[in-house]
């Protein structure tokens, strides 16, 4: 299966479904906030019976008990990945495996990877609006751990930092890496960005590509270019 995750940030039904059909076999897709808050799960549901693998990008961060609660029924839907913000900390990551558990369908539950800083964060956002004063590779690292040793699978982070992620929590921890950019993309609100050829250099597991891809003149060119540098084609 791919590497590539194309995040479905559309916000028309007929968008998503002629993307969708330029593709010829399943993909792997990041389906976030904005089509979900739109459509409802009936989305999830749909895309998942057209064969396509799917991450559930919806972020979740609130109270243990809350967490665990959602988390149960996000397992329900029987989609590849969930994920949430490790700035929840140790007790909320581990009651939402703890939910997921709960809800696994035929026993097998999604794969729970933690956002650790959003990639459009930069080190001076972080410091002056966040009140973080510390090197911000270190704080994602440390997310990262915090994230293994309360059960994940994975975390959320740049390409600049999964190397020093795979060091602190081993090869088998997933790094998946949003701000993907090409060489050729202008720059817009992602701040810690590099392109595949360096995410497949610095070891990414998954990558996940918004707009190269989907605002792409030949979208399914491009997402195949993409896939060959990750795959090492
Ligand atoms: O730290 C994060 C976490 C999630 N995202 C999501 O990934 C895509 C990126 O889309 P682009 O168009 O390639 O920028 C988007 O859905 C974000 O919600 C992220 O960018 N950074």
């Amino acid at each position: 299966m791919s590497k590539t995750i194309v995040a479905l940030d559309f916000s028309t039904r007929k968008e998503v479904y002629e993307f969708l059909l330029k593709f010829n076999e399943p993909i792997y897709v990041k389906i976030g906030m904005e089509l979900t808050y739109s459509f409802g799960f009936e989305i999830v549901r749909e895309i998942k019976a057209m064969g396509h693998k799917i991450f559930l990008d919806l972020k979740l961060h609130d109270i243990p008990n809350t967490v665990k609660q959602a988390m149960k029924n996000l397992a329900k839907l029987d989609v590849d990945i969930v994920n949430l913000h490790c700035a929840g900390g140790s007790t909320m990551m581990k009651a939402a495996i703890e939910g997921l558990h709960e809800g696994a369908v035929n026993g097998k539950r999604p794969l729970c990877i933690g956002v650790t800083q959003l990639t459009s964060t930069s080190q001076e956002a972080m410091e002056k609006e966040l009140l973080i004063e510390r090197d911000l590779k270190e704080v994602v690292i440390a997310y990262a751990k915090l994230a293994k040793e309360s059960g994940l699978d994975g975390v959320v982070c740049s390409v600049l930092e999964a190397k020093a992620i795979h060091e602190a929590c081993g090869e088998d921890f997933l790094t998946v890496t949003p701000g993907i950019r090409l060489a050729t993309d202008s720059k817009d609100d992602q701040k810690r960005v590099a392109t595949p050829e360096v995410a497949k250099e610095e070891g990414c597991d998954l990558i996940v590509v918004g707009r190269s891809i989907t605002k792409s003149a030949d979208p399914l060119a491009t997402y195949h270019q993409i896939e060959a540098v990750m795959e090492g084609k």
